[in-house]
């Protein structure tokens, strides 16, 4: 488990974290999401060691990771800006990255060899972009992280890429129990992978969730009627939002779909279904008008 609170840093008087708080369960694919300068590298810098905070508390499996040796080896990163040498080819990191990591498979590194088919006698820096990550990503997944931090990790790949690096990613959950924390400036991109997300901003985590927890929860229900007069919905029905063109009503309800179409019978819709929302959807319908800075960021 990682947890992060009450975590504070400044840099020459700028306060980038102001008493974050996050908690990532041991196995979770867990999304960070905010906008630039929210704070999001500064918070994953402090969870890899790389910084020392002013205050607060960092831990990973219940001890402090900054100057924990032990503790370092069982976290694989990817930061925004990956280190390599200027000189160095994808197998002179590799090595590196074996000394580093005790864990390292090298079988796991040839198999991957056949994924990302990269010029491996080129230096690293004549790389595109998007080559880069892949190199990364290759010697990352080849460490056999027990947590692994990534630092909006698909930016510059294309679309199978990306596909193919998220597989390679989640097999290794379900198999390893691996615990993945990431960062992105895109809920859209998360939905598929992640099971837990977190919104931060100007330094503050605002809120987690669980994706479950949104998801059987919160539902978009279509209902039409005979005719154009507002339906009494039972009294125990939670509604988040609501619109209407013509006869047809568009509700965003809490609670579980089938609970609700259930009790929605009784208003004699001549149509009802319940519609998936997007993980976008929900947040800003979950947070209504509750937290404006959390809203304002997904819109
Ligand atoms: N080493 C540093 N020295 C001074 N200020 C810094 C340093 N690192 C980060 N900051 C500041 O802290 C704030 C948070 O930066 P950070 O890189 O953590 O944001 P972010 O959420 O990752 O943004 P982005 O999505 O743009 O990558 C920014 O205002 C940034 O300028």
């Amino acid at each position: 488990m990682i947890e992060v609170k009450n975590l504070v840093k400044t840099f020459d008087g700028f306060t980038a974290l102001d008493s974050a708080t996050l908690t990532v369960p041991k196995g979770a694919v867990y999304g960070l999401v905010g906008p630039n300068g929210a704070g999001k590298s500064t918070l994953l810098r402090h969870i890899t060691g790389v910084y020392k905070q002013d205050s607060g508390q960092v831990t990973v499996c219940g001890v402090p990771v900054y100057e924990n040796r032990h503790a370092k080896e069982r976290i694989v990163s990817i930061p925004d800006d990956w280190f390599y040498y200027n000189q160095s080819t994808i197998w002179e990191m590799a090595k590196l990255y074996a000394g580093m990591y005790p864990q390292f498979d090298r079988e796991r590194f040839y198999k991957l060899r056949e994924l990302f088919r990269l010029p491996e006698k080129k230096p690293i820096r004549r790389m595109s972009k998007g080559m880069q990550r892949q190199a990364a990503f290759w010697i990352t997944m080849s460490c056999m992280p027990e947590y692994l931090v990534l630092d909006e990790p698909v930016d510059g790949l294309d679309p199978v890429m990306r596909r193919q690096v998220w597989q390679v990613l989640l097999d290794d959950v379900s198999a390893r129990g691996t615990t993945v924390l990431l960062s992105s400036h895109n809920l859209r991109e998360l939905e598929d992978v992640c099971d837990h997300v977190g919104i931060m901003d100007k330094g503050k985590v605002l809120l987690e969730r669980t994706l479950s927890d949104l998801q059987d929860n919160t539902v978009k229900i279509q209902v039409a009627y005979k005719t154009a007069e507002e339906p009494t919905l039972p009294a125990e029905l939670q509604v988040l939002h609501h619109s209407r063109v013509g006869r047809v009503h568009t509700y965003i309800m809490r609670g579980s779909s089938e609970e609700i179409c259930r009790r929605m019978q009784i208003t004699d819709p001549v149509l009802l279904e319940a519609i998936p929302l997007t993980l976008e959807e929900i947040f800003i319908y979950e947070l209504g008008g509750a937290d404006d800075a959390a809203h304002k960021i997904l819109l």
